[in-house]
């Protein structure tokens, strides 16, 4: 491990039992020095918080893979530019950083960690402008207007739309998502189809508890609506190149991704088995199964196990999604793709270590939804 990498994650240790401080700190910080900035984000800043805090977590996790720093970075400043970001905006900001770190961790802070944190928010800043730049040919924005809307289940809703302009994206990845009922309040949430010729985006999303947006997306939203969607970020993509056979092991809405990747698969595969294991926690969860048995039918690479993990009277699978995939292996020689909650993830991760799938055959997005 570097010196910088070493110093980041022990001075992150300090206050990571305190992030959300930080965050304060921060934010206050910002907008006192950029007032104009406030007017950007939301009344309520507490999950702008969350994923400012989540994004720097992520970053520095991934400060000693310059290629995962890179894209993780570049895709944030291409992001970014839906808030009018200027490149000027990013010179205070470091020393608001520094300083919210610095009044929280207290006593336990010194000059080592300032300066540590000082380059590696340069490195980021760096990168995330250069996305910036290179995306500065297409608009910050689009507007798109609502197609379909179809509720799945009590809180599951899928739902189609179409950009005003073409927003050019790969099978896998992810946008911020805006609606009016939710003004300057952006979640990301995975575009759910392959690329087409109609440019028609699908959308899943789930309303849960206090989740504003995704409650409107689900609840209120309806054909002819407006909504915004930001740049295309995400590295869960297909590699052409990969002759092996695919793993996707999809939790709840986590199935949007994965979905996009097998409509991009019907396009041009025939060697490749691909094996879709899609965990939801009971039958009525299981929104899209429908559809993706039609598609296993036409499709004989493409088998499909659903399970459930609270739903005792379900007769398919039974557990954990994780468990589900493990019980199926070993899976040695298979690319993997990822995608659900991040406990989810997280355990999948384990499992699939523990099978001795080597890291780089699986695919995941930091997902801070
Ligand atoms: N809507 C979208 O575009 C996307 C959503 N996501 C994420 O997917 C998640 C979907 O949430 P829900 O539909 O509510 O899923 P959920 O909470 O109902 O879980 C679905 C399944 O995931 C597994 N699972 C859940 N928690 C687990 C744990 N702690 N350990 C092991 N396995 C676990 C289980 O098999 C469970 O049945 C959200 O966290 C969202 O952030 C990810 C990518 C795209």
């Amino acid at each position: 491990m570097s010196d910088l990498s070493r110093l980041l994650k022990e001075s992150w240790s300090i206050v990571e039992d305190r992030q959300d401080k930080v965050g304060g700190y921060f934010y206050a910080r910002v907008f006192l020095s950029n007032p104009q900035l406030r007017d950007l984000f939301p009344v309520q800043m507490d999950v702008q918080r969350t994923r400012l805090l989540s994004a720097i977590v992520t970053a520095v996790q991934s400060i000693e893979d310059p290629d995962r720093f890179n894209e993780y970075l570049g895709s944030l400043g291409r992001d970014h530019r839906k808030f009018q970001v200027e490149p000027a905006h990013f010179d205070g900001v470091g020393d608001a950083l520094v300083e919210a770190l610095r009044i929280v961790a207290g006593d336990q802070w010194c000059s080592e960690y300032d300066q540590a944190w000082r380059d590696a928010y340069q490195a980021m800043a760096e990168r995330m402008m250069a996305g910036a730049e290179a995306d500065s040919g297409n608009p910050p924005l689009c507007h798109a207007e609502v197609l379909r809307h179809e509720r799945r289940s009590r809180d599951i809703a899928v739902f189609t739309c179409r950009p005003l302009q073409p927003l050019p994206y790969r099978a896998g990845q992810y946008v911020s998502v805006e609606c009016e009922y939710q003004p300057r309040v952006w979640r990301t949430y995975s575009i759910a189809n392959a690329p087409s010729d109609g440019g028609e985006l699908d959308f899943h999303v789930r309303a849960l508890g206090a989740g504003w947006v995704s409650g409107a997306l689900v609840r209120r939203i309806k054909p002819g609506d407006m909504i915004r969607l930001a740049a295309p970020m995400g590295t869960m993509t297909l590699d052409r190149k990969s002759t092996r056979d695919i793993v996707c092991v999809a939790g709840g809405t986590g199935l949007a991704p994965i979905k996009a990747l097998i409509q991009e698969l019907i396009k041009y595969n025939r060697t490749r088995w691909v094996h879709l294991f899609f965990g939801a926690r009971n039958r009525d969860d299981l929104y899209d199964l429908d559809e993706l048995n039609r598609l296993a039918a036409q499709h004989p690479w493409l088998s499909v196990v659903p399970a459930c993990s609270e739903d005792d009277g379900y007769t398919g699978e039974q557990g954990n999604i994780c468990d589900v995939v493990t019980r199926y292996g070993p899976w040695r020689e298979h690319d993997f793709f990822v995608s659900g909650p991040a406990a989810m993830v997280k355990t999948t991760l384990r499992g699939l270590t523990e099978l001795q799938v080597p890291s780089v055959r699986v695919k995941y997005d930091p997902y801070t939804r």
